[in-house]
């Protein structure tokens, strides 16, 4: 997700030229344990895993099995017992050093992630800098880690120690694979734990060369390690007897297996789930500024964003010209291929859910909402694109809150614009749901801005911008959007325990 993108287009374009959609192909092993990438052991059904912007087969992936998890997690238990008696200083050391690596290979990365997910190579390089803020970030904070010191009558005292879980295991979602696999095992790895991560069987290819990336950077074998697979895999993975920690980020209902799950070994988890977020846009805003906050909100990613801002409200006496030109620039995005410099708005992740959100605007047709725009598939001109899974971005008009477009989470690039006048009135509709992972508000009245956030159940909350994530605060969301926070200092308290240590300094007081 983004820290500023105006910071990113100031910046020359890479003097790597970009591959081109269609000719890659990945053939080598996309596992990884032990400090090298592996092959699943056995002989498991494989699944097609596709390239978005063209529709053609990237690679076979063969899920891991009960085997290959076991050996994932010894490996990361044996790392984990020499990597959590190391100072803060020295795990800031390779963490840093991965960070540089990182940067070093920025191009790279970016351009796997946007031939595996679809997503514009502008958007790719801005995840992979927020995976490299991420690490950096956390790097800054593995030596300050302390505990409390308390003085106790009589002399003694007591004090606490932070320490690490053990083996933590991350379960990602497709829509930012390599980011997602950052913003888990950086602050696991910062506070002494180790991690194996299970990226989506949709978005394989990008977890591993993290992977390698901490390998070349000197953390020990089997310090963060990768296992392909879907469903099965992560279920034998949030079972196991030796992991300590399920931190997970998908959908609603994944999300409350997982919590099952790990209930069973008493496991703690972090989970990171959908959202239906507001967007109240007040007629005293800024205009200009609430309508590209409003285009941010939804069409980052191809809309595929568990933070967009999906119910947009706009005060009455400016919606006219509000749609008016949200729609003008709706129109405007350039569609097409995602390495392309000068796109936008690349591919949807896969043929099924491109169906499932065209699916979406025709339910929101039938039930009264009017297309402004878009909603329509859309085919490249460029042949070799033609597979490829595209839409045009859709505003949807005159919604109430009774549809299901602004009841569910859609996770594709479907705006619902909806009416309304007073304060009052928008909170109570915002407030009505049972997501809370973001929302925002747009006004030039500084003291309806923090009454408004004040009000608004979410876990955060813009003033006058929208779906910027900078690594130095927390992320997550209240009701059921989820359990605990990524990113800034507070996640650390989510990848360790604390520990209180009674001193007698005077002789025991027995009752006996
Ligand atoms: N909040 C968010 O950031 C995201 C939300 N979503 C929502 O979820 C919908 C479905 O997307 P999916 O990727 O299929 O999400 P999902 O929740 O099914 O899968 C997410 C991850 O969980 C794993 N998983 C699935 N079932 C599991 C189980 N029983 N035990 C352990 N791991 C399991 C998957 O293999 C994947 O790695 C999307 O259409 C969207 O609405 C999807 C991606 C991200």
């Amino acid at each position: 997700m983004l820290r500023s993108v105006a910071a990113l287009l100031r910046q020359p374009a890479a003097a790597t030229r970009c591959a081109s959609s269609g000719s890659t192909s990945v053939t080598v092993p996309l596992n990884f344990w032990g400090g090298e990438r592996r092959t699943s052991n056995g002989n498991r059904e494989k699944h097609n895993v596709y390239e978005p912007a063209t529709g053609r087969v990237l690679c076979h992936l063969e899920p891991c099995g009960g085997v290959d998890v076991d050996q994932a997690v010894k490996s990361a238990k044996s790392a984990f017992a020499r990597w959590s008696k190391t100072s803060g200083m020295e795990r800031a050391r390779v963490m840093i050093e991965a960070a540089r690596i990182i940067e070093s290979k920025r191009e790279e990365i970016a351009q796997m992630e946007v031939v595996n997910n679809g997503k514009s190579i502008t958007e790719a390089r801005l995840d992979v800098d927020s995976a490299r803020l991420c690490i950096e970030y956390y790097a800054g904070m593995a030596s300050t880690l302390a505990g409390q010191h308390v003085q106790l009558p009589g002399g003694s005292f007591a004090y606490t120690r932070r320490e690490p879980l053990g083996v933590c295991v991350g379960i990602g979602a497709w829509n930012y694979p390599f980011q997602i696999a950052a913003w888990k095992s950086a602050p696991a790895l910062a506070c002494g734990n180790s991690m194996v991560f299970k990226p989506s069987p949709v978005t394989p290819v990008t977890a591993v060369l993290l992977a390698e990336i901490y390998a070349q950077a000197g953390a020990p074998r089997g310090l963060f390690n990768v296992v392909q697979g879907g469903q099965e895999t992560g279920s034998l993975l949030c079972h196991h007897q030796d992991v300590a920690k399920v931190s997970f980020t998908g959908s609603v209902p994944t999300g409350k297996k997982i919590m099952e799950m790990a209930s069973k070994g008493v496991k703690p988890v972090t989970l990171e789930l959908g959202g239906k977020s507001p967007l109240l846009i007040f007629q005293d805003s800024d205009l200009e500024n609430a309508l590209r906050g409003a285009l941010m909100a939804n069409f980052l990613s191809q809309g595929q964003v568990c933070s967009n801002g999906t119910r947009v409200f706009v005060q009455k006496d400016i919606l006219p010209e509000f749609l008016e030109e949200v729609v003008k620039r709706t129109r405007s995005i350039e569609i097409g291929d995602p390495l392309l410099e000068s796109t936008r708005m690349g591919a949807l992740v896969n043929r099924p859910h491109l169906d499932k959100v065209l699916s979406c605007v025709d339910q929101a047709k039938k039930e009264g909402a009017t297309v402004l725009c878009g909603g329509e598939p859309f085919v490249p001109s460029d042949p070799k694109l033609r597979g490829g899974y595209y839409m045009t971005p859709c505003v949807l008009g005159e919604c109430t809150d009774e549809m299901t477009c602004v009841k569910e989470e859609i996770f594709g690039p479907v705006m619902s614009v909806l009416s309304f006048e007073t304060e009052e009135e928008v909170l109570h509709r915002a407030n009505d749901t049972t997501m809370g992972l973001a929302a925002g508000v747009f006004t030039r009245d500084v003291r309806r801005a923090h009454r408004v956030a004040e009000r608004l159940k979410a876990g955060f909350c813009f003033i006058n911008n929208y779906n910027i994530t900078p690594v130095e605060v927390p992320f997550g969301g209240f009701k059921m959007s989820g359990i605990g926070r990524e990113n800034g200092q507070v996640t650390i308290e989510y990848y360790s325990q604390l520990k209180t240590v009674f001193v007698e300094m005077g002789q025991v007081d027995s009752l006996f």
